[in-house]
């Protein structure tokens, strides 16, 4: 049972993360303990000490609300559709979570396919380039240089899950995830205020219906002034994720569920921005390889859930592929 969400340093991590000694480190080992209380009890985790500068996280909600405050016609200009690979801008309301609207604007960004098997094979949906607004200028530079070091971070707190689980550093290297696909939604909540009355069948406006992560590890950078994710603990109340100046929330996605075997269990969370501000948040989403087959881990078995218990393995792009189809095909 939790009550709150904790804070972790992953100084330790960053710093250290090419030591011959990183395993048997005190405060690595410190960290990777944290770690493993807040994946098993929690889903979710703030992290600091990360090394990305407050300014650039800052900058990158910047422009998500400039581009948000143009012209739905200027918006369209970068429309996603079946013929970008799924990757562009959506309107209010056209995405889904559970067959219901969710009430934000977003643009995707996926990781582009280079001409490996994946991307030649013609049933996949996702193959498409990344749509980029030139009405903002600044867009574009800013969002990759932050996405390079997202997915370098991701890729150190996934070494600090791995040595939490028991496994070795590059647990989620290779085959798993040593070459990870990756989304990055830019997205924009209106204040409820402001919405016409499409409700959820419970008469709430919801940002963002309630979900679990399909992936391996979100984090998410979010407007520091308005308070809008929802976390739901086990007595099935939802608890205010605040924003703290300088942490991203991380919480871990369905994928590291079926890994761990139900060890470490993705939680249900949702977006409700009941401010009278519009908000911005861009989640990042570190997945596995996207031709990774995700299975329970063999050395996790016995110490985990029963047989009945047990997860069905799935190939990664195979299940990203049905969500994003499910929402917008
Ligand atoms: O906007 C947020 O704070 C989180 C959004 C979210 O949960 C998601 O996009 O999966
Ligand atoms: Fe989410």
């Amino acid at each position: 049972m939790f009550d709150s969400i904790p804070i972790i340093d992953v100084g330790p991590l960053v710093r250290k993360k090419g030591d011959e000694d990183f395993r048997e480190d005190p405060e690595v080992r410190n960290v990777v303990h944290q770690l493993d209380l807040a994946c098993r009890n929690v889903g979710f985790f703030y992290v600091s000490g990360h090394g990305i500068p407050l300014e650039l996280c800052q900058a990158v909600l910047d422009v998500g609300h400039e581009f948000f405050s143009q012209p739905e016609s200027q918006k369209l200009r970068i429309a996603m559709s079946s013929s970008t690979g799924f990757r562009g801008y959506q309107k209010l309301g056209e995405n889904v979570t559970k067959g219901l609207p969710d009430q934000h604007e977003a643009i995707d960004y996926f990781k582009e396919f280079e001409s490996t098997k994946v991307a030649l094979r013609s049933e996949n949906p996702l193959v498409g380039l990344n749509q980029w607004p030139d009405s903002v200028s600044k867009f574009r530079p800013l969002v990759q240089e932050y996405l390079e070091m997202l997915i370098e971070l991701a890729r150190t707190i996934m070494r600090g899950i791995a040595l939490a689980l028991g496994g070795p550093k590059d647990l989620f290297e290779g085959e798993r995830a040593g070459d990870p696909f990756w989304i990055l939604r830019v997205i924009g909540y209106p204040p409820i205020s402001n919405l016409s009355c499409l409700s959820n069948p419970n008469g709430e406006e919801v940002g963002c219906g309630d979900h679990t992560d399909y992936g391996l590890l979100t984090l998410v950078n979010q407007d520091l002034d308005i308070t809008a994710l929802q976390v739901k603990t086990q007595d099935g109340k939802y608890i205010w994720v605040d924003p703290i100046p300088g942490t991203f929330v991380v919480n871990i996605g369905d994928m590291l569920t079926i890994w761990t075997n139900g060890l470490y269990q993705s939680t249900l969370h949702r977006v409700m921005n009941n401010d009278s501000k519009y908000r911005v948040s861009v989640p990042f989403f570190y997945e596995p390889n996207f031709d990774a087959r995700v299975e329970p881990f063999s050395f996790l078995q016995d110490s985990t859930a029963a047989e009945s218990k047990r997860y069905t393995p799935v190939v990664y792009g195979d299940h990203v592929i049905n969500k994003v189809l499910n929402n917008f095909g």
